[in-house]
């Protein structure tokens, strides 16, 4: 998206864990492109990687909510990993730092409330027990309270986190593991999730986009957007879980069987339980991490909308791909993935 979209970008650096092979394909261009590999929870590789960048988009995190890491390695990772971009900043005078948060940090709670398209001021308790929102609330924290620290030079840090609702697109691979699974199941899938509960979901391109304008504006707007969070919202339909997947897996060939849940929340719950248990007796043995445990159910169970156009009023941001491309991208890339 910064390649296509950003016509200062004089460099490009991609500073991750794993390199993917589709990086070397971008070096094609004008524009040089460096993959740096790299492990954001060691501070001196970061220095190096942010060094004489103008603007650090720090999307890198550990996104676990079925049990795979470790609380302190989900910790390590997205906030020391954070700590270390904010320092990273300030020692080499990076002046525009731009955060991928997550709607994580806001809910669904542990009180299971829901948030009904509702903005970035609208009132919701954010309490959370699992690590990934926890990890990724402080590092919001952090980053909003790097806004103003003075960086190498003497000039002021300006930062700000970006909190996408559940995103989809190219590259999803539950929604593949759901396709396969369907396909598996006689090209069935079985609804656990009432039709009524909404979730929020954001196409891929349109999160990137919204990073590229973030990127390119806080400067000229430092006073207006830095300290900011701004949700990621495009025009993608409000759906239920599973209802927003079929508009995808629908069209691979899949339907999802039943107007209400096949089982009920208790049996749902009771289930996720009993995965959370052979998650812990087994772990010693082999790590077992099932798409279902108590804490996804009670996301994917809990309404959780944004309805706002705070990032269209701050930076103009508008969807760069509509509903109907964001749609049919996925589609495609679901048909493929597969193959
Ligand atoms: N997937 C989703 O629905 C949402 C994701 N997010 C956030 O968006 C960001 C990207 O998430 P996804 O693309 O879904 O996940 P992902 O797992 O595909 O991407 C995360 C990237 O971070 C890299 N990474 C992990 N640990 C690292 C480390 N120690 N050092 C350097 N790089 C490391 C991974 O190699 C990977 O390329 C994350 O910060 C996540 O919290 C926010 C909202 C929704
Ligand atoms: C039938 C089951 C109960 C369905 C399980 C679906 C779940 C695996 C997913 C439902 C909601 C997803 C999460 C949500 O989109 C918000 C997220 C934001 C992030 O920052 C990271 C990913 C995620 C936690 C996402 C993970 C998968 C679900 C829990």
């Amino acid at each position: 998206m910064l390649l296509e979209q950003e016509p200062r970008l004089r460099e490009l650096r991609v500073f991750d864990l794993h390199l993917s092979s589709w990086l070397e394909e971008l070096k094609t261009g004008p524009v040089q492109v460096t993959p740096i590999q790299g492990d954001v929870t060691q501070a001196h590789q970061v220095a190096a990687a942010v060094s004489g960048a103008h603007v650090v988009i720090h999307t890198a995190g550990l996104v676990d909510v079925f049990g795979r890491a470790s609380p302190e390695t989900i910790y390590k990772v997205n906030v020391q990993g954070t700590q270390n971009v904010i320092e990273a900043c300030v020692q080499t005078g990076t002046r525009f730092l731009v955060y991928t948060s997550s709607m994580e940090v806001v809910g669904p709670n542990v009180k299971g409330q829901p948030f009904y398209r509702g903005n970035e001021d609208t009132p919701y308790e954010a309490l959370h027990k699992h690590p990934y929102p926890q990890s990724k609330a402080q590092a919001e924290r952090l980053v909003l309270q790097a806004n103003g620290r003075k960086v190498q030079g003497g000039l002021p840090l300006v930062t700000c986190a970006l909190r996408p609702t559940g995103i989809y697109g190219e590259g999803h691979q539950i929604m593949r593991d759901f396709y396969l699974q369907g396909l598996r199941l006689g090209s069935r899938l079985f609804r656990a999730i009432p039709a009524s509960v909404e979730h929020g979901r954001v196409y891929v391109g349109n999160v990137a986009w919204m990073h590229v304008l973030v990127a390119r504006e806080l400067e000229p707007r430092a006073e207006l957007m830095g300290g900011q969070v701004y949700f990621c919202y495009d025009k993608s339909p409000y759906k239920s879980y599973e209802d927003f997947n079929m508009e995808f897996l629908g069209p691979c060939g899949l339907r999802l069987v039943g107007t209400r849940p096949l089982l009920p929340y208790w049996l749902l719950m009771l289930l996720a339980t009993l995965n959370a248990l052979l998650q812990w007796l087994l772990r010693p043995l082999l790590l077992y991490a099932p798409l279902l445990n108590p804490y996804t159910l009670a996301i994917a169970n809990t309404t959780f909308t944004v309805s706002t156009n705070k990032a269209q009023r701050h930076f103009g941001y508008e969807p760069l791909f509509s509903w109907e491309d964001s749609r049919t991208r996925t589609i495609l890339w679901v048909q493929g993935s597969t193959q």
